[in-house]
């Protein structure tokens, strides 16, 4: 066996693979004993597939009979074969007809489908997930467009508004002000069961998609985050760590919900709130390691940059709604100059909010701009924003701190964006201002008659909060829109074309970004990497893609775009040396397809399994 990549990390802090224990299991009927060899569940850190083959065919559980049937990572329901239902102590536990995954993914989600609705379905997903994890990501897999807006938007924002309601079993940590101290938070995240913990996704709860601050609720959108590391990345999902800091809530329903699940206390904020973010980010490198990968999801504004500023050059850490996003809608516009036929240089873009979301695009197209030849002024120049207070102008007071004042026009204060789309006139409008139906009518058509092909982004989540829809887009404009959404619509047909809107949604990039920063070991991830991963999306859209009106390949392909950005990424971190795993991969995207989850089951018992002699004589007969 050579000596590995990931086997050189495994000598921090990590425990090597292949675990290789003897464990003791009853025999299959009475009471005779036998030994078994177990392997970790964990895939080989090996160069050599064949090795990694091998154990995953070989991985044996350490627990047996129930207590194997209710654990959800190895669970295989009435897929066990006969053999390991006998020699594992779950035979008779289990109705005694054998399905395998085929049969019971075509079960699983022939019943959702027979759901009365999307948070019926998203419960029975959850609950899935809970019971058999390897059948959860299969059927996610195979029906990712379909069960996407289950487990993310827009079911996941309801399911976070109804949690407590719906609330069965605990997914990842809460920690909460009451705990703030690191030893307490390293106690905490030692009494979760993974050691091996790689990827944490975080949340304060405070700006929940553009439903506001849901408090503890919030807890649904790291556990859907992570689905889609594994779903969408083929991360290991015992390499993911869901994490709920309660600091409170000040949403006054909440407080007054019976079924709250968190702190009742208005939100803990200054100093303490630092102490305690402070606190979770030592304890948990302390805990899992210095290159565990710590991204931050729906923070409050403030907060959001706040912390980024803080702990972006500290810790291995992202803000997937200012950079994720940043690097999904620069993407999305990459691919839309392809039917302009103009360089983003040479857009005028205006953003309707001005919050994380379009700071982030705005941030980052300035740089794409700037790799274009502009200077940064120039390319600032090009970029209006309008927030709650109207359209960013130098005469404002209120821009002191935050990245606004970058962007601040010598123009009038006009608030309506109206006013503003018909004296700016913009050849880009992104909306992420949590203002559902913005967009209006007059909007749209302003946008129409200002230019052959507008770009029209409407990127605030849920479904609700969509600046507007498809539908409008498109037809509004006879067909003539780039448009782009966050939560996904249905394809629309204007005067017989079919378009099929794109999702701009850092669901495309945050999984594969998380791969290739785990698998490398890169010790910071920064601006640079997200423009890389916009670069590597949008050269992935076809032109076939783009006559269809698509600015994203289909989300059917985004397993293998999260491959290409991991790779992309590798390449870059090896090259500029931010990479810690040595040695270097030879072939970095053959180690990274390596490293991918896979939703087949185990077999915990190798149909070359060396059968002792007393059980053979015993007489069982494998099925
Ligand atoms: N598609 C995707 O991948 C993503 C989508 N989003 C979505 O974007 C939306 C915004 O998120 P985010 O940027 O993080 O939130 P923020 O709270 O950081 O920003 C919201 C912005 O909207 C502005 N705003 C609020 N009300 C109005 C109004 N009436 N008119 C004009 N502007 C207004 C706010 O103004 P002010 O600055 O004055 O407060 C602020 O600038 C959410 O719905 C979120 O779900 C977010 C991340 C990713
Ligand atoms: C998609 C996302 O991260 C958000 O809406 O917050
Ligand atoms: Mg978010």
């Amino acid at each position: 066996m050579s000596t590995t990549f990931a086997g050189v990390r495994s000598l921090r802090h990590r425990t090597a693979s292949p675990l290789v224990h003897r464990i003791i299991c009853g025999a299959p009927s009475g009471n005779k004993s036998m030994t078994v060899r177990a392997f970790s569940t964990s895939p080989a850190r090996h160069d050599n597939p064949e090795d990694r083959d091998h154990h995953i065919k070989n991985a044996a559980p350490d627990v047996r009979g129930l207590d194997l049937i209710k654990r959800p990572r190895i669970n295989k329901g009435m897929a066990f074969s006969l053999r390991e239902r006998q020699l594992l102590g779950i035979h008779g536990l289990l109705p005694p007809a054998f399905m395998n995954q085929d049969q019971q993914a075509t079960r699983v989600i022939t019943n959702l489908r027979q759901q009365p609705n999307d948070l019926a379905r998203y419960v029975q997903l959850n609950a899935l997930q809970d019971r058999n994890e390897k059948l959860f990501y299969r059927v996610l897999c195979d029906h990712v467009e379909e069960l996407m807006p289950i487990v993310y938007t827009p079911t996941v924002g309801l399911a976070c508004q109804k949690f407590g309601f719906i609330y069965r079993n605990p997914k990842g940590v809460y920690i909460t002000i009451n705990d703030n101290c690191p030893e307490k938070i390293y106690d905490i995240l030692s009494n979760w069961p993974e050691s091996d913990v790689r990827a944490i996704v975080v949340t304060d709860g405070e700006r929940i998609l553009g439903l506001g601050d849901l408090g503890a609720y919030g807890m649904g959108i790291p556990v859907g985050k992570l689905s889609l590391y594994v779903a969408l990345a083929g991360i290991q999902p015992q390499w993911c760590l869901p994490v709920m800091i309660d600091v409170g809530t000040d949403n006054q329903e909440l407080l007054d919900d019976p079924f709250y699940i968190g702190l009742r206390k208005k939100r803990v904020r200054g100093a303490e709130y630092d102490k305690l973010i402070d606190n979770f980010m030592k304890a948990a490198v302390k805990r899992y390691g210095q290159d565990t990968l710590i991204q931050f999801e729906d923070f409050g504004n403030k907060n959001a940059f706040r912390l980024l500023d803080k702990y972006k050059d500290k810790y291995c850490t992202f803000n997937d709604d200012i950079q994720g996003t940043a690097s999904v809608a620069v993407a999305g516009l990459l691919a839309a100059t392809r039917i302009t036929k103009r360089p983003m240089a040479d857009e005028k873009i205006l953003f309707f909010g001005a919050g994380e979301a379009s700071l982030g695009i705005a941030l980052l197209t300035v740089m794409q701009m700037q790799k274009d030849g502009l200077s940064f002024e120039e390319a600032c120049n090009r970029i209006y924003l309008i927030d709650s207070k109207g359209l960013i102008v130098k005469s404002r007071t209120d821009l002191t701190d935050g990245h606004k004042i970058h962007f601040a026009k010598d123009l009038p204060p006009t608030k309506s964006l109206i006013e503003n789309v018909k004296s700016i006139k913009p050849s880009i409008l992104i909306g992420a201002a949590t203002i559902g139906g913005a967009f209006n009518e007059e909007v749209i058509r302003t946008m129409g008659e200002l230019n052959k092909r507008p770009i029209i982004f409407a990127l605030s989540n849920p479904t609700s909060k969509a600046e507007c829809t498809a539908e409008a887009a498109y037809s509004i404009t006879n067909g003539r829109a780039i448009f782009a959404s966050g939560s996904p619509f249905d394809p629309v047909t204007v005067n017989g074309q079919k378009f099929y809107p794109g999702q701009g949604n850092n669901s495309y990039i945050f999984p594969g970004v998380a791969l290739g920063t785990i698998l490398c070991g890169v010790r910071h991830v920064g601006d640079e990497h997200f423009l890389l991963a916009s670069r590597t999306v949008a050269d992935l859209v076809t032109e076939k893609h783009l006559s269809e009106g698509r600015l994203y390949p289909p989300l059917t392909d985004v397993r293998e775009i999260s491959v290409k950005i991991a790779v992309a990424i590798a390449e870059m971190c090896y090259k500029d040396g931010t990479a810690s795993h040595y040695p270097e991969p030879s072939n970095k995207e053959k180690f990274i397809r390596e490293q991918i989850y896979d939703t087949t089951y185990g077999q915990f018992l190798p149909d070359t399994y060396d059968w002792p002699e007393e059980d053979m004589k015993s007489g069982f007969t494998h099925k």
